[in-house]
């Protein structure tokens, strides 16, 4: 049986409550004999080596709370989020928690307890989770008052549509609405390439598209790739790694796998328990003692006879208590390594008194082990003791951090109840290694909210909770999403409306036609009912300012000057590799790629070098003499918005006026004040944010110079790359040029939104009503100023969830939160104290 499967059976069992015999009773076929073996086995090694796994911390805690309820008297209040992925046993623990009865209050109170949910998020039954459990509590706990939150405040309204028609389509899902508070923002792309190796190359051509053209407003820790299975991510890696684009895995403990990292670690685990049979027998010939695999298989069968630990059994023999089979000479290499344990135990023992910490006990081992010169001899040049160091700096960094976690964490007093306060380094050594092990995220090491500038490759199911400006979800074919092991397909278009509720401003999916075995994908039946395609795009975004306005309202971040915008547009179209549209690969994967028909044919004055595909075009955006369909014409001729009616225009049109306008000096235009005041759209009703609420006031005082939107030197690369451009536009031109485009001035003047967004004509779905009191669009100001949000207005925020409740306590008392970062866990990322806010996040280093 596969170590993994077997794994998840025995959880399984467990999380039911099922006891060893219940298992062996269960029935007589050839696998569930061998799973029984199995099972009796783990049970028993867990045992010998005094060591729980996750499911017995549940099953010990129900069974220490039903023996002593006291332990729980002075719990007031119980709260649970992602609910709706509780098994039996954790439903079990919440009544638990809540079971003391306040003899004091007249009808002998309970505490209160708060769950979060949402049935459609429910991804975790292969984890035994209980969907049921939602219903259970309201028919368990008759006076359950049920709060529906039905405002998103994540994702823009087009994303929002399309993951609702997606989960919409299981009819036993509890009805309930979804609002969205963003305006309706760019469709979610769907598109086919040919191959997953195609589909890897278009997928990170994007990112850089995205990345490049945003003007400083994404970066690459803004995206996300996010994987039905693992396995899936090998194309994109590749893809990732060619484009030198910096990426990370989410669930991949790169750093904590290397080999020196992993040995050292496992000497701190055997020295806070050596009764850990695993770590004990992977150190006990690192660096090399001259014990074998004989002698190994020797000490283990000994120990096991006894049915004692190995560390027990190693105690014995060196310090004559007991015989064994391996040579003298092992048994002398035995004698050292136990007395460093030893020593080191002792060191830990005493550290209250003499102030020895983890990376001194750390040193100290390394020492006596000669760690430094092994790890040099063995890997030559390979830098591996530099890891270590930095495994020494983590620990050092980590143990201001560790002590307030430990601090937090402690036992309140209970009357009558001796607690047992775990405290001094042997409970910091205990912590610092729970944190290592249940380190899953790259995380700067000062705990900061801070995420590296990576793009990040994860599965779904480890997105749970997370949320990034961008998302890719590739492989979206049947046999992928759903997937072919799968039993449950309503989990798995939940599992797909997770992956799509991520996003907060542009998504992506995307499908080979041949997977990796050459065989003929089809589309995803989640995707491919009838009517979907309304939702999707063909392909990629135009990148124009008024896409860059949405993104920045989505996202609460200041919208880049046009200056930097048309600085990078500018360098992009220049740069004959780089494509401006998403147009490197046809729509239908049929088709040949298309001859570049793009050119055109520049003249001789042209200052422009005649690049592989420098597509700048002379002639008015929708078509051109070549027959050439300009890339801006794709969001016109989609038919879905109207740009020009709106007075935004497209970067490829700005551009061919500005190089008009050059060329011909005349006077710049009018401003096009008609289109402007039109140029509502998108608006929500008095909508403030929590995102400008909690920003931290500096912002706004933001020097200019230091903003990279509005600092050329601060340009994103591909600007940066190009310096000898010819200067052909004249400031001048470009600023008259620009002021129709509808640029808001500098958002610190501006005022909550408070006009609707528009529906176009694809969403079928209700919006939010029109505030007749709009305000009118901000004034466009030419060179503007970075974008700013300064105010929020509590007062015209709809009191109509908890969500508004919380914040109109928060904005009467004043008090801030830290603002949480993208993709991370809002549980360990706010300003939260105590044990939720996990204080220490070991980095999730790239290998
Ligand atoms: N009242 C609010 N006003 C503005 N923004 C909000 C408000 N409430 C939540 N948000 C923002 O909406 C986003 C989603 O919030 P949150 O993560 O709490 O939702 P959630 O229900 O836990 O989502 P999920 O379960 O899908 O992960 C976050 O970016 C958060 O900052």
């Amino acid at each position: 049986m596969e170590p993994a499967k077997a794994r998840a059976r025995i959880s399984k069992l467990k999380s039911g409550t099922a006891a060893p015999t219940e298992a062996k009773a269960k029935g007589p076929s050839v696998d569930q004999q061998e799973f029984v073996a199995i099972f009796t086995e783990y049970e028993e090694a867990l045992e010998t080596s005094n060591l729980l796994d996750y499911d017995d911390l549940l099953l010990r805690c129900v069974e220490l709370l039903k023996r002593f309820p006291e332990c729980v008297s002075n719990i007031q209040a119980v709260l649970i989020d992602e609910f709706q992925d509780t098994n039996h046993v954790q439903y079990e623990l919440m009544s638990l928690f809540a079971q003391h009865r306040d003899p004091k209050t007249p009808d002998h109170k309970i505490p209160s307890i708060t769950i979060v949910g949402d049935p459609d998020q429910s991804i975790y039954s292969f984890r035994s989770a209980e969907i049921k459990n939602l219903r259970k509590m309201t028919t368990q706990y008759p006076g359950t008052h049920v709060v529906i939150l039905e405002e998103n405040y994540r994702s823009s309204g087009s994303i929002l549509q399309s993951a609702l028609e997606v989960i919409e389509q299981d009819e036993s899902r509890p009805e309930k609405k979804l609002l969205p508070t963003h305006c309706i923002g760019e469709r979610p792309v769907l598109r086919t390439l040919s191959t997953p190796h195609k589909e890897a190359d278009w997928l990170v051509g994007e990112i850089r598209r995205c990345e490049a053209l945003n003007a400083g407003l994404l970066k690459y820790s803004d995206f996300a790739v996010l994987l039905r299975s693992a396995s899936l991510s090998r194309h994109i890696e590749s893809a990732l790694g060619k484009a030198g684009i910096p990426y990370r895995m989410v669930g991949g403990h790169k750093f904590f796998d290397r080999v020196e990292v992993k040995l050292v670690l496992d000497y701190l685990r055997v020295i806070g328990h050596p009764e850990h049979n695993d770590a004990l027998a992977r150190i006990i010939n690192v660096p090399p003692r001259k014990i074998g695999e004989t002698a190994m298989k020797t000490l283990f069968d000994e120990a096991d006879r006894k049915k004692i630990p190995l560390w027990t059994h190693l105690l014995d023999v060196c310090q004559g208590r007991s015989s064994s089979k391996i040579s003298a000479q092992a048994e002398r290499s035995l004698s050292t390594l136990i007395k460093i344990i030893l020593t080191s135990r002792t060191k830990l023992a005493e550290a209250d008194e003499t102030g020895f910490t983890i990376p001194d006990l750390m040193e100290y081992f390394m020492e006596r082990l000669s760690l430094k010169k092994y790890l040099e001899d063995k890997y030559q040049k390979e830098g591996r003791w530099a890891n270590v160091e930095e495994l020494l700096t983590l620990a050092r960094d980590a143990s201001a951090s560790l002590e307030a976690e430990a601090e937090a964490d402690a036992l309140a007093p209970i009357d009558g109840v001796n607690q047992d306060q775990p405290s001094g380094l042997q409970d910091l050594l205990t912590r610092f290694l729970a944190n290592v092990a249940l380190s899953t995220e790259a995380q700067d090491t000062k705990g900061g909210t801070e995420t590296p500038n990576q793009v990040t490759l994860s599965t779904i199911h480890a997105a749970k909770g997370l949320e990034w400006p961008v998302v890719f979800i590739p492989g979206a074919f049947q046999g992928s999403i759903p997937h072919s092991r799968a039993e449950d397909t309503d989990e798995e278009r939940r599992l797909l409306y997770v992956g799509m509720t991520r996003a907060k401003a542009l998504l992506y999916l995307s499908r080979p036609k041949k997977n990796s075995n050459r065989e003929d994908t089809t589309l995803s039946p989640f995707l491919s009912a009838p009517n979907m395609s309304r939702f999707f795009a063909p392909r990629g975004p135009s990148f124009t300012l008024s896409t860059l306005r949405d993104l920045s309202r989505i996202l609460h971040r200041p919208c880049p000057a046009p200056s930097a915008f048309h600085a990078v547009i500018e360098a992009a179209i220049r740069d004959a590799d780089f494509h401006v549209e998403d147009d490197r690969f046809p729509e239908d994967p049929d088709e040949r790629p298309q001859e570049d028909t793009s050119y055109v044919d520049y003249d001789k004055e042209t200052p422009y070098p005649p690049g592989k595909r420098a597509r700048l075009s002379h002639a008015p955006p929708t078509t051109s003499a070549t027959g050439f369909r300009s890339a801006s014409s794709t969001i016109f001729s989609a038919g879905t918005y109207s740009n020009t009616a709106l007075g935004f225009t497209s970067a490829r049109t700005a551009m061919a006026e500005l190089e008009a306008a050059a060329q011909t000096a005349e006077p710049p235009p009018e401003p096009r004040d008609k289109a402007r005041t039109t140029g509502k759209k998108r608006q929500i009703s008095g909508q403030g944010t929590l995102g400008e609420f909690f920003k931290p006031k500096s912002t706004a005082a933001k020097p200019a110079a230091t903003n990279p939107v509005s600092n050329p030197a601060t340009l994103p690369p591909k600007a940066a790359r190009m310096p000898n451009l010819p200067a052909r536009i004249p400031n001048a031109a470009l600023a008259s040029i620009l002021q129709p485009t509808g640029i808001p001035p500098s958002l610190a003047q501006r005022q909550p939104r408070k006009t609707p967004m528009r529906t176009p004509s694809w969403a079928a779905k209700p919006l939010p009503p029109a505030d007749e009191n709009a305000a009118p669009p901000p004034e466009p100001d030419g060179e503007a100023e970075p974008l700013v949000a300064t105010s929020f207005h509590t007062t015209t925020f709809q009191a109509a969830t908890l969500h508004t409740t919380t914040m109109v306590q928060l904005t009467g008392t004043g008090v801030g939160v830290g603002r949480r970062a993208l993709g991370l866990r809002s549980s360990g990322a706010g300003a939260g104290g105590g044990a939720l806010n996990r204080p220490f996040k070991p980095p999730g280093r790239a290998g």
